[in-house]
């Protein structure tokens, strides 16, 4: 299969700025940026799996071809799936580089490597969960989601964002989480990670319009990918230290069951996610924000129907401790309070 496939180091450069390598085979293309043919360079972080691979291989099979994918990881010997799901129809339309958003050298040279350091579209999808009661994670894991979640989101801001305040032009998006803008039970971490980024990122907003650069955030619901494997995983080898007995049986025995079914019963694809972000990119007036997942939306409103919170925690707590086993029903009428026969406005996959 892969030896159908384009060239993977087939760049203008190679991401550790070293001239592009001469390949002796049919090659594509070398990539190209707006400047030159008219085409939209977008720089996709964490392309190994799940939405970023799912955004990558839309946009690069994108029919009338108007874009040029940087899609980056920080192994490329995980590459394989996006080169097969992208498929060789449109061999000048993808490029793969190597960025972990931890390293600022990383960072400063897959972005150094571009030509003119064009970017006209940052989607900045890298980022990784965490679960658990709070007494049981150490302070280093905590460092480590926010290293990646937020620090890495600022680190690719910081680098692309001057270019494109001094062209008048560009799009940041940053796939943000229902998390964002609600708490969720032993998410606590996870949860404060992508507040932070919501936080930053309405404040740059207002900024940025001033120099006609646009940011969007994408905020998912559950989505089947290795996300949601990785995380059941590291769970399973959690021995719990510093947790009191009743503080894991609410984690394991209440939890652990009802985010399960609100994932088999809410869960969206990564399909999903990618189409509502293309949606966001081609947008003329692009909204800030972007819930994908309608069946959230009353979720959220209760945060700002009572400005004292109570409504939100307690319903929450009820949820959880009180009705568990009225999730099920719980989700049914949300599934009817949100369906398409009464609410038109949103931004749905399809
Ligand atoms: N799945 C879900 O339920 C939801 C996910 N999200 C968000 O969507 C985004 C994508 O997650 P999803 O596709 O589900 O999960 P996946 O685990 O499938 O993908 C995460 C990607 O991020 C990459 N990554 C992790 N750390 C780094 C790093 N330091 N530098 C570069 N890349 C890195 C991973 O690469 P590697 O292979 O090297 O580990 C992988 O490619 C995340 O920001 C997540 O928070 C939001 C709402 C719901
Ligand atoms: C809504 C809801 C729940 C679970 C929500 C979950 C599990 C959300 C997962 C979101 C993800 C994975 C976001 C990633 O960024 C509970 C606490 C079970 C009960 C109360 C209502």
């Amino acid at each position: 299969m892969a030896g159908r496939l384009h060239d993977p180091l087939d760049f203008s450069r190679r991401a550790d700025g070293s001239p592009e390598r001469r390949a002796t085979r049919t090659r594509a293309p070398a990539l190209r940026t707006m400047a030159s043919d008219g085409r939209k360079v977008v720089l996709i972080t964490g392309c190994s799996s799940g939405i970023g691979l799912r955004i990558a291989a839309m946009l690069a099979r994108d029919e009338k071809k108007r874009y040029h994918v940087v899609a980056t990881m920080r192994d490329l010997k995980r590459k394989e799936k996006l080169l097969e799901a992208v498929g060789d129809a449109h061999g000048d339309t993808l490029a793969l580089r190597v960025l972990d958003v931890c390293s600022e050298e990383s960072v400063r040279q897959c972005v150094g490597g571009l030509e003119d350091r064009r970017v006209d579209v940052l989607i900045n999808n890298a980022g990784i969960g965490l679960l658990g009661p709070v007494e049981s994670i150490s302070i280093e894991e905590m460092k480590k989601v926010f290293e990646t979640n937020f620090f890495g989101v600022v680190r690719m801001i910081k680098e692309v964002m001057p270019d494109m305040k001094r062209r008048r032009s560009g799009h940041i998006i940053v796939m943000s989480s229902v998390m964002g803008l609600q708490g969720v039970v032993f998410n606590d971490v996870y949860t404060a990670s992508k507040f932070a980024m919501e936080g930053f990122c309405e404040s740059l907003a207002v900024q940025l319009l001033k120099f006609n650069v646009k940011l969007s955030m994408i905020e998912p619901g559950p989505v089947h990918t290795e996300f949601e494997v990785k995380i059941m995983q590291d769970v399973a080898k959690m021995e719990f230290p510093g947790a009191d007995a009743d503080t894991v049986r609410y984690f394991k025995d209440v939890y652990l069951p009802s985010s399960i079914h609100m994932f088999e019963a809410m869960g969206q694809s990564a399909d999903d996610i990618a189409k509502c972000t293309k949606k966001v990119i081609e947008a003329s007036r692009p909204r800030f924000r972007n819930l994908t997942n309608t069946l959230y939306t009353p979720i959220v409103a209760m945060k700002y129907a009572d400005e004292t919170g109570g409504l939100s925690i307690h319903t929450f707590y009820n949820l959880l401790f009180n009705f568990g086993t009225l999730m099920h029903i719980t989700v049914s009428i949300l599934k009817c309070l949100t369906c398409r026969c009464f609410r038109r406005r949103n931004i749905s996959p399809d």
